[in-house]
């Protein structure tokens, strides 16, 4: 609703209440509309002042809204009768004005921020433009290329960058609205021609054409197939070129087009998918509402290679007090240098001082014998995993949890080297550590639920997205990886090239092809994974192993030293090791037709839709065996670790997601198909659940869970 009441004699205040953020739902929007008309009405008023309630302007258009039938007045003219009103109406932004938020301050006669709101328009992040007249006044406000800039990529800004681009008339660092009701009061009375921003000319350009040029060929490079960057630069161009009117109609065209779009819905969907993964529950039952986290006040990081490095900085950053432990003194004396560096960086381009004082340095695991948990983060090797694991038990106090930063070793196994298995659980952190977003909690089977919401929580505190997922090899991301992988690898053995693959999957959205991705991550990695699973048999490339078909095509790369990115040569070229430009390699075209030849397989032609469907179809076959299994609670759980650990196209929701859009049907046909012309490839044979849920008359996406218990429940 929207609360209506006067204050300071002559100050109508209008106050949105929608916990939690204050979205513009049809009952606020109507609040809106009766208050202003009120406030309008009654002589005694001279101005209006509105706020959010608890300290949040407002969080846009009710993102739950979008997709069911529209009620209540729709958002722009409720703008226009604020932007026309006789009274200067003054927009006091505490918190956040995002989206539709900023576009009703955008309507107000002027603008007080608080020094720690963030503004922006945001839309396009989901899968929309700011389409109640934010992209036609926006500009006019502030000029195209801020504008562009603002729109195109969703980002928020502060209250100083705020004042500085000219969205916000003050910066407040007390009572925002206290702020608010003396501004209004002091212009009360004054013209109010020059506020209104829709009368506004946009700010002349010359260069114009190259402006939008620009800015259309940045977001569609950016932008992996998305559409609405494509609509939100079209919709600021209607803004310089056109008419205050005609370019409103312009950007309601636009936005028709992007409201019903797949890539809208999939976007919303990645919205609150990543929210519902901080509500984890555990197969045991255990769940995010019902255990408690400990407060972690100081950490340790065992190993301060690339990934423990990136730990510590994340931690350091988030204010804990880190125990950064390397045995050997080169590399601590390396890592403290790297670490500085990172911190010192990171501390500039946020204005801040680096938290270089939050670490202590050490090479003696014993000096972690005060901490709170300790993430170890040695070598990816069991045996030295298991020997760190033992001498932690020996020195930290009880009750320290113990943490693994493993990429699929197995945290039962490593939990049996401690007295205390319930406090040890797996992080899965993703390189560059203290950048990627993504961190996979795993819980083995004598996890706590106590462990389990402790490492939550400190994912929260260091700014990750947790997914809490069940302990198999690979766990989700990388057990779903292997199919996916293992295909393209047959493709190759089948006629297609590593380019032609990586073409297929970068046109699908990814920011890389299957063998590009692997350039960068390394050949050696999976060929050490294969080894220790006894899967690399030198001098044999035989093309089965336990009694299913295998490409040793990379193993036969790393033999020769080819590595990836690295070694400056892998499934492409590279002009030097480190260098990040992949070029076709005519020695490996060779090598394949060798290869070929010497296996008597005879090459065809492979088509785009094949390389897609036998690529991502056998990795969602893995993602519904996973929640068959219950490693994963719920499909958005899988898709939140594909869009952010895996590059997988936010604008598609993620594997599971495409599944559902695609239609459980089609893939369960394709993966028949495809499994009956490989049979000996156990990947591409439909999981239960897959054929449960047909069975079950398909259910959307979010019924899935339903038809999941059932299949749980049969066990
Ligand atoms: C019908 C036609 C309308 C056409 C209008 C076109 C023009 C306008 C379009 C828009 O305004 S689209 C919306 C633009 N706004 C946003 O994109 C903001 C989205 N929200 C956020 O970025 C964050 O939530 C936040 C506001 C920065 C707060 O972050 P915080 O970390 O503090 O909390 P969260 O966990 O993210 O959110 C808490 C809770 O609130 C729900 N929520 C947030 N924003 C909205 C919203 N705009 N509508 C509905 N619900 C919202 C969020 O989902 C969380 O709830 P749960 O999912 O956990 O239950």
């Amino acid at each position: 609703m929207a609360q209506y009441t006067r204050i300071s004699g002559s100050v109508g205040l209008i106050t949105l209440k929608n916990p939690p953020v204050n979205a513009l739902s049809a009952v606020v929007r109507q609040g809106i509309v009766d208050s202003v008309e009120r406030a309008l009405g009654e002589p005694e008023v001279k101005c209006l002042v509105i706020c959010g309630q608890s300290g949040k302007f407002c969080g846009g258009a009710d993102i739950r809204e979008f997709g069911k039938k529209m009620t209540g007045p729709p958002l722009i003219p409720v703008f226009h009768a604020i932007e026309a009103a006789a009274k200067p109406v003054v927009a006091a932004i505490e918190g956040i004005a995002l989206g539709g938020g900023l576009e009703l301050a955008l309507g107000c006669h002027y603008r007080i921020a608080h020094s720690k709101a963030k503004l922006g328009l945001p839309e396009v992040t989901l899968g929309l433009l700011p389409a109640a007249a934010g992209s036609q006044r926006l500009p006019r406000l502030i000029g195209v290329p801020a504008a562009l800039d603002l729109i195109t990529t969703g980002r928020h800004v502060t209250a100083a960058e705020a004042l500085q681009l000219g969205i916000v008339d003050q910066v407040t660092d007390h009572n925002t609205v206290d702020a608010a009701v003396k501004f209004a009061l002091s212009v009360a009375g004054q013209s109010l021609d020059a506020r209104r921003i829709s009368t506004f000319p946009c700010p002349r350009l010359s260069n114009l054409d190259a402006v939008f040029e620009a800015a259309m060929q940045k977001v569609r490079q950016a932008a992996r197939g998305a559409i609405a960057p494509v609509a939100c630069v079209q919709a600021v161009r209607a803004a310089a070129t056109l008419p205050y009117a005609q370019g409103l109609e312009r950007e309601k065209e636009l936005m028709a087009t992007l409201f019903t779009s797949g890539q809208a819905r999939a976007l919303q969907y990645s919205f609150f998918a990543q929210r519902a993964v901080g509500r984890w529950s555990m197969p045991s039952g255990a769940r995010w509402d019902t255990s408690k986290p400990k407060p972690i006040r100081k950490a340790a990081v065992i190993g301060l290679g690339t990934m423990g490095r990136g730990i510590t900085v994340g931690l350091a950053q988030a204010g804990l007090s880190v125990v950064a432990v390397e045995t050997q003194e080169k590399q601590l004396m390396e890592a403290k240098q790297a670490v500085s560096g990172m911190l010192e960086r990171g501390a500039k381009k946020r204005g801040v001082s680096p938290p270089l004082g939050n670490i202590s340095y050490s090479s003696n695991i014993k000096t972690v014998g005060d901490v709170d948990l300790v993430i170890e983060a040695v070598f990816e090797d069991m045996a030295l995993k298991k020997e760190v694991f033992q001498q932690l038990s020996a020195v930290c106090r009880p009750g320290t949890f113990l943490c693994t930063n493993t990429s699929g070793l197995d945290i039962d196994d490593l939990a049996s080297q401690t007295p205390n298995p319930e406090l040890v659980v797996g992080m899965h952190f993703f390189a560059p550590a203290h950048v990627m977003k993504l961190l996979e909690v795993v819980y083995g089977p004598r996890s706590s639920p106590q462990a389990v919401a402790t490492a939550m929580q400190l994912g929260k505190v260091i700014g990750k997205v947790s997914v809490a997922v069940g302990n198999c090899q690979g766990f989700v991301g990388n057990r779903m990886l292997s199919p996916y992988l293992s295909q393209a690898n047959f493709l190759l053995e089948e006629g297609a090239t590593p380019e032609f693959v990586d073409q297929v999957l970068e046109e699908f959205g990814f920011a890389m092809g299957a063998f590009r991705m692997s350039d960068l991550s390394g050949l050696d990695v999976g060929w050490r994974v294969r080894k220790a699973a006894g899967l690399v048999v030198p001098g044999k490339p035989a093309r089965m192993r336990q009694g299913c078909r295998y490409s040793p095509l990379g193993d036969l790369l790393c033999e020769q030293g080819r590595f990836g990115q690295k070694t400056g040569s892998g499934w492409y070229q590279y002009d030097k090791p480190g260098s990040r430009v992949a070029k076709p390699d005519p020695w490996l075209h060779s090598f394949l037709e060798e290869y070929r030849a010497r296996h008597g397989l005879v090459a065809r032609r492979i088509d785009h839709q094949e390389v897609l469907e036998r690529c991502l179809y056998s990795l969602i076959n893995e993602g519904f065996r996973i929640l068959e299994e219950g490693i994963a609670a719920g499909p958005e759980d899988i898709d939140v670790i594909y869009v952010l650990g895996y590059s997988w196209p936010r604008h598609r929701g993620g594997p599971m997601f495409y599944a559902d859009m695609v239609g459980l049907t089609r893939v369960l046909e394709r993966l028949e198909f495809y499994h009956q012309a490989h049979p000996d490839v156990p990947s591409l044979q439909p999981c239960n659940l897959l054929r449960k849920l047909v069975a079950s008359g398909t259910p959307p996406i979010h019924r899935w869970r339903e038809v999941i218990k059932k299949v749980h429940s049969q066990l």
